[in-house]
């Protein structure tokens, strides 16, 4: 494994420097930006081959592989006037930052390839999204649970859409639980019970043998509660309404301003 930087040590660079160091075999040599600077301090006590850095030019110099995660709206900040050499491969994961404008921004020609990684690189458990494919990066990723190459970013965005609708489904479940305390069930109570459900599905769909059609229909009684709830709630208009908020997002995606 390559010299990692990461600039933005923050939620994500974090998920990315554990899932890397605790691997096992042979961790990365990783380099920090300062900033983030509680974050960067814990992960270098923590792992013997992770060092802070002085400033984002040195993360650049001492590395092979500079991750790129930093806010979008800290991006000309973080990254102007940096010197970033042919030879080194660049991952931007900031979100709605494609990849000609990080080379506008860093005025270089080395490899930029945009990465979608989910919380879950932690574990090494996450299927990465990139694009597009490059042999290094295909690597670490998966090193961190796999890989998912795209061919463009128009498709790389339709993914991007998918990972935006994570915490609706957490709202979804709370939700759920709240209305349960709203019919005097101790809160407490209708949230264990909420989460055990669901991480029953987190299993089920762990069965890549059965389809997301299937999985339902499995889980369903011809006239029981699920199709109740199924066909009164989630019905055309919920899923036109899903459907809706997703053709909007990908626009943005597509045309950031
Ligand atoms: N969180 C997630 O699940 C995912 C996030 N992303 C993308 O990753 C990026 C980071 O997200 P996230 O980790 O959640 O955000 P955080 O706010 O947790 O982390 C951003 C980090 O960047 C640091 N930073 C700000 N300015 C600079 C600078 N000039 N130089 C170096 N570091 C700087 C911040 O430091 P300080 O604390 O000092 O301000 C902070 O530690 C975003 O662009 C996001 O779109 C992509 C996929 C998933």
């Amino acid at each position: 494994m390559k010299r990692i930087g990461v600039i933005g040590v923050g939620e994500i660079g974090r998920a990315l420097v554990t899932g890397l160091c605790d691997g096992g075999d042979e961790p990365p040599e990783v380099f920090l930006s300062p900033r983030g600077a509680r974050t960067a301090a814990e992960l270098s006590a923590r792992h013997e081959g992770v060092q802070v850095c002085a400033d984002n030019q040195e993360v650049v110099d001492r590395s092979d592989v500079v991750i790129i995660a930093v806010r979008r709206q800290d991006r000309h900040e973080a990254l102007a006037g940096l010197r970033v050499d042919d030879d080194k491969v660049v991952v931007n994961v900031m979100a709605g930052v494609a990849n000609d404008e990080l080379r506008r921004t860093l005025a270089t020609d080395a490899p930029l390839i945009r990465a979608i990684p989910l919380p879950a690189v932690r574990e090494r458990r996450s299927v990465t999204v990139i694009c597009p494919t490059h042999p290094v990066v295909d690597a670490l990723f998966e090193r961190l649970g796999g890989v998912l190459p795209v061919a463009d970013e128009v498709a790389f965005n339709v993914f991007s859409a998918l990972t935006g609708t994570l915490t609706a489904h957490y709202s979804y479940l709370a939700t759920l639980t709240s209305w349960a305390a709203d019919q005097g069930i101790a809160p407490g109570d209708a949230d264990r019970y909420v989460r055990g459900l669901f991480q029953g599905v987190g299993r089920a769909l762990s069965d890549e043998t059965r389809s997301l059609h299937q999985l339902a229909a499995d889980h369903e009684t011809p006239g029981g509660n699920n199709e109740r709830v199924r066909t009164t709630w989630f019905g055309p208009d919920n899923s036109d309404a899903l459907h809706k908020a997703l053709d909007g997002l990908l626009t943005h995606l597509n045309r950031p301003e």
